[in-house]
């Protein structure tokens, strides 16, 4: 087998790894922590799945941290085919376990298992091991040096066999002894059961069943016989029975029909005595009735006066005449009643009507009074106003009067308005004038002053210059003379305005009286329309007094209408109810006579309907007497009967048949239980043949197996010969081939020791039959391997795996070492010394010598390197955190 190709995903500290194998010694270096081991253990658990996993680790410990799914793929060649097994893994995100999801083996590419237990098998099937013996032969684990060279010597001896292939021979040893041993119990079992057999066989034989079969049979046909005379004497008796049967029969009805005709002898007596005392009470009830209608009839004789009849023939017609006549008077009564509440709701409606007349004529007669009233304070403001009318008149007169005086005549009073203007305009005038003039005057007499202050002072009063011959005194008098002119005028002016006030003062009274008259006049205007209106009033109240009085005359015409039909209503309801006492009267006498004429016909229809009770009880004596008569001759006919019963009888003794009868059926049973007893001996008797022929016929079964079983017995006792034979033959096989091996392995395992180990301290190893290993000193002592220092240790272990490894490959039946995996180290070279590690390369050289194939080697060791066809290097990058590998 060769390692081709790795293929591994998120393993450890690989995310990614793709590396190829080539023949030759592989090394494969890096510093610790690298992931070098890593690589190894990828390949074992690549070919044999979680078996491979170290003891206390778990799928998910070779998952690379991190991840959810994984990936392993070993690719190797073995005898021309090209293998690849695929291992993949997938993490619970929640649980963090991991599961071996995929596991698929394929040859030549082509899928041929594709479950994990099956994988496993294929690839045992085909390397010649399981992973136990991988690693005890081809993979030598880190640090795993003492596992083989300490193990106790059964499991030395176990493993090592089992490489070899010498456990089958084991197997198929124990295979045959337990064959031998089924083949034992099955002797012992057909001994038993024969032995059993023939213990049966002298127990059915002794009980002698031919002999008892022949006495069972004779006794059988003694009791037919007998059941069958038994069956003739039955067969009489049963004759005998019946006929008596009968007789008893015949007797027993002629009895039954005495019987019959006494009780029916019995019954007509009980009938006619019945009768007798219907008869009786029908007689005394006729008596009752007879009187009854004598007394109803007396009844009734008494009250035909009333009724005014003489008997009682036409008492239906007199009731129907009756009848006709309450109906007609109660008709009467009703009507004339109906009349007077006519009547009376009539009086009752004229009174309303009365009343109501007499309050119209108050609400009439009330009105007049108070338009009346109304009239005469009309009249009486009437005349106040007309009085203040002439007043209002003379006092306009006084005034027209007083303005006449002033000099103003009634048409100038209109112009009043033109004079006032004129006579203003006048006086403003004046004024102007008067104050231009007073002003002139003051100016004047100003200038005087001055010009007198200017003289006196001896300066011109006109330029203010001195006065030297001039001529002043002449101006100045000018002036006096202009002043005293204006103040003559400023007197006529003021005479005018004098007069003109006293022309104001006149107008002003004037407009006072205009104005007086003027209010006085429209007073009187008022006044005056008062007047109409009262007038007026006074005119409507009169008409609707006129208006008034006449409605009055017309409801007092009316009131006296109304009281006198009234009157007429009251006397004639005086006599409608003298008439009503007289129809009610006349009424009550007729329904007297119709209850007599009522009791009458009702005391004829009860005498009547006695009558016929009477008729009918009568008919019922008639009857029951010929009963009687019906009754008394059936009598006699069953009396005859009876007598001629008693004649056929004859005197027989109904008993004494019984009797005999009875005897009889006593025999007839005796004989049927008889026959019983002998049916069921004969029952007996066939079950008892039935079980003594099945006891021959077990009898001859049991023989023929008697014949079978010693048969068998002959034929288990060769088997077991045979599987003894060859459980010997397996046994001796494996010691032969053991003690070969052993032979053969302790052969070279000296070699290699001889070879590998250069110090002076042992001169052999020994591997005696049991698998012990000694080692030996030079003087002959000797050692058990766990006393070796370390590194003898460490040497032991490779000389041991590689003496092992020699061996399987020139093993019987192998094909050599191509068959094999490569060898594998993990850091063979700790513990060892300069020397010891030179001979390791040396080793590694043989082992190339014979025809390994593949050595792979892991080690940090650069001797190692040296000696490599191939070298890989491989590191771990400090910032993912994952390894990778490069080829040197
Ligand atoms: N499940 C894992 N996920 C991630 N990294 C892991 C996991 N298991 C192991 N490792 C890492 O893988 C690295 C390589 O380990 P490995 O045993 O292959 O080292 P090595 O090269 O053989 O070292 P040495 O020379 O010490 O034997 C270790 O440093 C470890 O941290
Ligand atoms: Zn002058």
């Amino acid at each position: 087998m060769k390692l081709k190709r790795v293929r591994v995903e998120n393993i450890r500290s690989y995310i990614d790894l793709d590396i190829s194998f080539d023949d030759g010694v592989t090394v494969v270096s890096g510093v610790n922590g690298s992931g070098k081991s890593s690589l190894l253990e990828a390949c074992f658990t690549g070919l044999f799945g979680s078996r491979a996993l170290s003891k206390d680790f778990v799928i998910s410990d070779i998952i690379r941290k991190g991840a959810t799914k994984a990936s392993i793929v070993v690719d190797f060649e073995n005898q021309g085919n090209y293998y690849s097994i695929e291992q993949g893994y997938k993490v619970d995100a929640r649980s963090g376990k991991a599961s071996n999801n995929r596991s698929v083996f394929k040859v030549n590419d082509e899928v041929m298992v594709d479950q994990a237990n099956q994988t496993y098998e294929a690839v045992k099937a085909l390397l010649k091991m399981d992973e136990e013996a991988y690693t005890n032969c081809v993979y030598i684990r880190q640090g795993e040096i003492d596992v083989l060279i300490n193990a106790k010597t059964k499991d030395r001896q176990r493993m090592i066999d089992g490489l070899l292939q010498i456990g089958k021979l084991e197997e198929y040893r124990e295979r045959a002894s337990s064959a031998r041993v089924g083949v034992g119990r099955h002797q012992r079992e057909a001994d038993s059961r024969l032995k059993d057999n023939i213990a049966d066989i002298e127990v059915l034989e002794d009980s002698k069943p031919y002999q008892l079969l022949n006495g069972l049979r004779t006794e059988v046909t003694g009791i037919e016989k007998a059941i069958l005379d038994l069956g003739s004497k039955k067969e009489r008796a049963k004759e005998l029975i019946e006929s008596i049967g009968d007789r008893i029969g015949k007797y027993s009805e002629i009895l039954e029909q005495k019987k019959k005709a006494d009780s029916e002898i019995k019954d007509f007596k009980t009938n006619i005595s019945k009768e007798h005392a219907n008869i009786e009470s029908s007689r005394d009830q006729v008596n009752s009735g007879n009187n009854d209608i004598l007394a109803l009839h007396s009844s009734n004789v008494s009250l035909f006066g009333v009724v005014e009849v003489a008997d009682g023939s036409d008492i239906e017609g007199c009731v129907t005449d009756l009848e006709k006549q309450e109906v007609s008077a109660r008709d009467g009564f009703s009507g004339v009643v109906k009349k007077r509440e006519l009547a009376l709701n009539n009086e009752a409606a004229q009174n309303n009507f009365l009343l109501n007349l007499n309050k119209q004529l108050n609400n009439s007669v009330g009105s007049i009074r108070i338009r009346n009233e109304k009239v005469v304070f009309a009249k009486n403001d009437l005349k106040k106003y007309l009085e203040d009318v002439e007043q209002i008149g003379s006092f306009i007169q006084n005034k027209y009067g007083d303005a006449k005086e002033l000099g103003f005549v009634e048409d100038k009073l209109d112009q009043i308005d033109d004079i006032s203007g004129f006579v203003n305009e006048k006086q403003t005038k004046l004024h102007g004038k008067e104050k231009e003039i007073s002003a002139t005057v003051v100016e004047l007499e100003k200038k005087i002053q001055k010009s007198k202050d200017l003289l006196s002072k001896g300066l011109c009063p006109t330029c203010g210059q001195d006065l030297q011959g001039s001529k002043v005194c002449e101006e100045n008098a000018g002036d006096e003379d202009r002043k005293t002119e204006l103040i003559n005028e400023l007197e006529l002016i003021r005479a005018d305005q004098d007069k003109i006030k006293v022309k104001v003062e006149l107008i002003r009274n004037v407009r006072d009286i205009i104005k007086a008259i003027a209010e006085a006049e429209k007073l009187l205007l008022l006044k005056k329309n008062e007047i109409t209106s009262i007038e007026k009033g006074i005119e409507e109240h009169l008409s609707s007094i006129k208006e008034e009085n006449d409605k009055v005359i017309d409801i007092e015409k009316q009131i006296d209408e109304c009281k006198r039909s009234i009157g007429e209503l009251k006397s004639g309801m005086e006599s409608l109810k003298s008439e009503e006492t007289a129809a009610q009267e006349f009424h009550g006498k007729l329904l007297h006579k119709l209850e007599v004429a009522r009791q009458i016909r009702s005391n004829i229809l009860k005498a009547r309907n006695i009558q016929n009770n009477i008729n009918r009880l009568q008919d019922g004596v008639k009857n029951g007497l010929e009963k009687i008569e019906l009754f008394e001759s059936q009598i006699n006919e069953r009396k005859q009967r009876i007598l001629k019963l008693d004649e056929a009888l004859g005197g027989v003794d109904l008993k004494e048949l019984q009797a005999d009868m009875s005897q009889y059926e006593r025999a007839y049973n005796g004989i049927v239980s008889e026959m019983g007893m002998r049916d069921m001996r004969k029952g007996e008797l066939h079950k008892e043949i039935g079980r003594i022929e099945g006891n021959i016929q077990r009898l001859n079964e049991l023989k023929i197996k008697q014949k079978m079983l010693v048969n068998k017995k002959d034929f288990l006792a060769a088997v077991y010969g045979d599987a003894e034979e060859l459980e010997t033959m397996y046994l001796r096989l494996r010691v032969e081939l053991r003690a070969k091996n052993i032979d053969a392995l302790d052969r070279l395992l000296n070699e290699i020791f001889s070879f590998m180990y250069t110090n002076n301290a042992y001169s052999h190893i020994s591997l005696d039959p049991e698998y012990n290993l000694t080692i030996y000193e030079k003087d002959g002592t000797p050692l058990e391997p766990k006393l070796l220092s370390g590194g003898e240790r460490a040497i032991f272990n490779l000389v041991l795996r590689c003496a092992i490894y020699r061996l399987l490959a020139h093993a019987p039946g192998s094909t050599g070492s191509a068959e094999l995996p490569p060898l594998i180290f993990d850091e063979p070279t700790v513990f060892l010394d300069r020397g010891h590690v030179h001979q390791l390369i040396k080793l590694i050289d043989m082992m190339r010598g014979i025809g390994v194939g593949q050595i792979l080697i892991v080690s940090h060791d650069e001797s190692l390197i040296d000696s490599a066809d191939h070298v890989f290097v491989v590191e771990k990058d400090p910032i993912t955190n994952s390894s990778s590998i490069s080829g040197k």
